[in-house]
């Protein structure tokens, strides 16, 4: 044997040394986790198995900690699966997204929670919020707004007659593959996609599929499922849709705009404490008044708290050209900067209500 392979299999025993300690580790902490469950059933104490609160507070002190050579997206990655291997120990969660398999909400689901979460498919983002509501999973996770389209209505819409919180919050970066059984782009009749799908890639379409019809469907891995059945037709959807739906990739990166990415929101009942680095989302309304946009706003202006988002939707139980305020800010509700502004923003709206408080998005 050369030296060199001397080194080698001695590099390679060191690294089988550093598996078997973290072996060990892992499961120390999993037995701890195991230890918790069990104090609080002794204390007749509810299990709290997500908290979205505490595992941002560990990832950000990780990732501070972090001193390289793996990124901190790579760190993310691998605690977010030890926690969600070890909550699995404590009790199995059920989460709920807009399904079939392979959306873009599904990848935001478990990039969240990680792979040890059971997920429930849902055909609608109605019925995400049902199946929490109902107490069938434990959470949901629903597309809310992409950087370059805008909202996703229907999401914002439906929190305005539902009792959900929002705990969380998840960035993802969307890459969209254009996935068909036709030979080439002229053979290509439809398109389908999600909604937000086809006009992520509106300029593409446009420049390559100018004859083909466009059909938003109820998501961009429905759209692979359907397109996987008719040969005529294209689905723009995930690489990892297409593949599970066994169509052949035609083009890859299609969305017309290089850092495309969708917010989604997570859905429980009751918003997590303080994390220290949290986002607070209201819904307000006001008569219908010139002026009164900015009076409810101002107490945010005059305290110096950042607004990320606006977002105007038609108040359809309110009346006709009413309008409800769909706000972004960054703060807990329980944060002393916020409670004053908060207060009196409530004694302005003829609507206000506090979504939630919740972790920002790592
Ligand atoms: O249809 C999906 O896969 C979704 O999860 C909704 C969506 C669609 C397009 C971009 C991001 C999210």
């Amino acid at each position: 044997m050369s030296v060199d392979n001397d080194d080698l299999a001695a590099l390679r025993q060191r690294i089988d040394g550093i598996d078997d300690q973290i072996l060990e580790l892992v499961s120390e902490r999993a037995r701890l986790a195991e230890e918790v469950a069990r104090a609080k059933a002794r204390r007749g104490e509810a299990l709290k198995v997500y908290r979205p609160e505490r595992e941002a507070e560990i990832l950000r002190r990780l990732t501070e900690h972090n001193r390289g050579p793996l990124t901190r997206e790579q760190v993310t990655v691998l605690f977010r699966e030890v926690m969600s291997a070890c909550r699995a120990l404590q009790q199995p969660l059920t989460v709920a997204f807009l399904g079939p398999q392979g959306t873009f909400t599904e990848e935001a689901a478990s990039k969240h929670f990680g792979h040890d979460a059971g997920m429930s498919p849902q055909a609608t983002i109605g019925g995400v919020f049902r199946e929490v509501e109902s107490g069938a999973a434990h959470y949901g996770v629903v597309p809310v707004e992409n950087s370059s389209e805008g909202v996703v209505s229907h999401t914002l819409d439906r929190f305005l007659d539902s009792e959900l919180a929002i705990v969380g919050e998840v960035e993802l970066r969307i890459h969209h593959a254009l996935a068909s059984h036709a030979g080439g782009l002229t053979s290509i009749d439809r398109v389908y996609s999600h909604q937000q799908g086809l006009s992520q890639c509106r300029a593409w379409l446009e420049t390559h599929l100018p004859q083909a019809e466009r059909h938003p469907v109820s998501s961009t891995a429905e759209a692979a499922r359907l397109a996987a059945l008719e040969p005529s037709a294209a689905a723009i959807a995930s690489e990892a849709a297409a593949e599970r739906y066994g169509v052949p990739l035609l083009q890859e990166r299609i969305e017309d705009y290089h850092g495309n990415t969708t917010r989604f929101l997570v859905l429980g009942y009751q918003s997590p404490p303080p994390s220290g680095h949290d986002k607070t989302s209201l819904v307000v309304s006001s008569a219908n008044r010139s002026g009164l946009l900015f009076q409810l706003l101002e107490p945010l202006a005059r305290n110096g708290i950042d607004m990320t988002r606006i977002e105007s939707r038609p108040a359809r139980q309110r009346g006709v050209w009413e309008y409800v305020f769909f706000i972004d800010i960054l703060g807990h509700a329980e944060d002393e900067s916020l409670r004053g502004p908060l207060a009196e923003m409530r004694e302005r709206a003829s609507l206000f209500r506090i979504l939630g408080s919740y972790p920002r998005a790592i």
